[in-house]
């Protein structure tokens, strides 16, 4: 074989994808919820994910997590293709979730919550890693309350600290300052910008605060009606036509 036929997965200069989603389809019976949607999710930025009510974003984050399947299409995760694994095997390669609604268990403490996320984890690697108190010094003052009790902005600290327990290579956040008040909006940003500047994983982000959103992503991608409509990096997009694409 010649040598000009083997490629580098990555060109020098550019950045690793670690999220490809290629093309996927996505119905709930015969409603048609995604259609042939591509994005890219490389490590080290945020790439956010925005639209309307109803546009499929959450829809996307399922069939990226494998809690829905698809009907077309593909995933791939570092090249992994991920498109048919059920969503424990998925966490194992990588994608941790924090969903909407935040599916922490009301009735463990903080601690057990976090633990949760050792099931995929090799026997050895089982600790919550420092930066999850770092980031969230919350999450260690409560270690003992109930899940239940927490306030939603706590409860969203916990879901991500619980996603970083299991060291993702791709965090998928679905509206994470649903509901939460500002002053702990700002402390969940700052955690975005702190994972994002590790280089470790991709992170992407389902918001419809447009400008949390716009201050965070290095990427965006605008749903409507299931499809693609407008993708790019931030800062080449039109964010006047990105408002009115994603006004209610
Ligand atoms: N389990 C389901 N069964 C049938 N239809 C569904 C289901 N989940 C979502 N849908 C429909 O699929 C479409 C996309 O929904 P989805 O929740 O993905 O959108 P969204 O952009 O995340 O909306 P929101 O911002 O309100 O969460 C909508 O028309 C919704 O009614």
């Amino acid at each position: 074989m010649s040598i000009l036929a083997v490629e580098s997965p990555v060109e020098s200069g550019t950045r690793a994808d670690a999220l490809s989603v290629e093309n996927i389809s996505l119905h709930y019976g015969a409603a048609q919820a995604l259609r042939g949607v591509s994005l890219k999710a490389p490590i080290g930025q945020v790439t956010a994910v925005m639209g309307r009510n109803g546009v499929g974003k959450t829809s996307l984050m399922r069939a990226i997590t494998g809690r829905e399947r698809i009907s077309g299409g593909r995933i791939l995760l570092d090249g992994t293709d991920l498109t048919g694994k059920p969503p424990h095997a998925r966490a194992r390669l990588g994608v941790a979730s924090c969903p909407q609604g935040r599916e922490i268990f009301p009735l463990l403490s903080v601690r057990e919550n976090l633990e949760t996320g050792f099931a995929g984890l090799p026997r050895g690697a089982r600790t919550v890693p420092d930066e999850v108190y770092d980031l969230f010094p919350i999450l260690h003052e409560m270690a003992h309350r109930r899940g239940g009790d927490l306030s939603g902005g706590q409860q969203q600290q916990l879901a991500i600290g619980r996603a970083l327990v299991t060291r993702p290579r791709l965090l998928v956040l679905d509206e994470p300052t649903e509901g939460i008040q500002p002053s702990v909006i700002k402390d969940i940003g700052r955690a975005i910008r702190y994972l994002r500047d590790q280089n470790r994983m991709a992170i992407l982000l389902v918001e419809q605060y447009v400008d949390f959103a716009l201050e965070l992503a290095d990427r965006v991608t605008v749903l409507d009606r299931g499809m693609v409509v407008m993708q790019g990096e931030t800062g080449d997009l039109d964010h006047e036509a990105l408002r009115r694409a994603i006004a209610v």
